[in-house]
């Protein structure tokens, strides 16, 4: 286990190992005598402390990678694995743990909870897995995504914008393997959505952090190092270090190759 106590600035915790790996998953889905393929055959890898995209059209399988990739969900066959620990084999209450432990979640809605502080909504994870948190690293986080001085808030007491920076301290509080960010920018108007994209840079670049986003929007896709794309299911290729213009156009023609 990843010690709390360790230097903010000590990466060395993360494994040489991809952060992510996904081979042949697929996943259907079935609603009533109908069944919904949303992943096929899907085959990546993910190097750490990397920025990740993952854009496609409106059910292409979007949410349904990052649903599996989190052990959130688990893949009808294929493997997923989370460094060195392929969580596609764990049994519910083992990936529980290992999701609590290792994983981090942003969402679109921050998913604050009212009546605790931004420090205490920061530290839910930590308690929640019975770990205490240690004050240096909890000051540390607060301080990397902007907002320092503000842990006895209330998260009505913050902008959009400082609820969904509070969501990122909260994923990243555990030290996980990997964030998982599901259109974090959704909600945010353009300014807020820019600060907050290059506060999940700033995680990969300064604290060796590994994220993987899903968007829908080019602008914020190109924040990322790396961008993967989905059409009906499969992956459609990928983009590294794209321009706002390429990956306008890519989305326009995806699955049409
Ligand atoms: N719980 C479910 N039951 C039935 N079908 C589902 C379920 N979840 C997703 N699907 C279907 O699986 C496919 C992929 O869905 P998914 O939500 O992963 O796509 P997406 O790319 O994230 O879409 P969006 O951009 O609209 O959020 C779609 O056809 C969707 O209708």
């Amino acid at each position: 286990m990843v010690s709390d106590t360790t230097a903010p600035s000590d990466t060395t915790a993360y494994p040489a190992a991809p952060a992510l790996q996904l081979h042949r998953v697929s996943k259907s889905y079935r609603s009533g005598t109908t069944v919904v393929p949303a992943l096929r055959d899907v085959t990546l890898t993910v190097p750490p402390a990397t920025f990740t995209a993952v854009m496609g059209p409106s059910g292409s399988g979007k949410s349904t990678l990052l649903q599996c990739a989190a052990g959130l969900d688990a893949p009808d066959s294929g493997q997923v694995l989370l460094g060195n620990t392929e969580i596609s084999r764990l049994r519910s209450k083992a990936l529980t743990r290992f999701r609590r432990d290792h994983v981090g979640f942003v969402f679109q809605s921050y998913n604050l909870l009212p009546q605790l502080s931004v420090a205490r909504n920061v530290t839910l994870p930590l308690l929640l897995a019975g770990r205490a948190p240690d004050p240096a690293w909890l000051g540390y986080v607060l301080e990397a995504v902007g907002l320092g001085g503000l842990g006895e808030r209330k998260p009505q007491e913050l902008s959009g914008g400082q609820q969904q920076r509070a969501a990122i301290a909260r994923a990243l509080i555990t030290r996980p393997e990997a964030v998982f960010a599901d259109e974090p920018t959704g909600a945010l108007d353009s300014a807020t959505a820019r600060q907050v994209l290059d506060l999940l840079r700033h995680t990969v670049s300064e604290l060796g952090q590994t994220v993987v986003m899903v968007t829908h929007d080019p602008v914020a896709a190109c924040a990322a190092d790396n961008i993967i794309f989905l059409a009906d299911g499969h992956l459609d290729g990928s983009m590294a270090n794209a321009s706002v213009r390429d990956v306008t156009e890519r989305v326009a023609y995806l699955g049409e190759r």
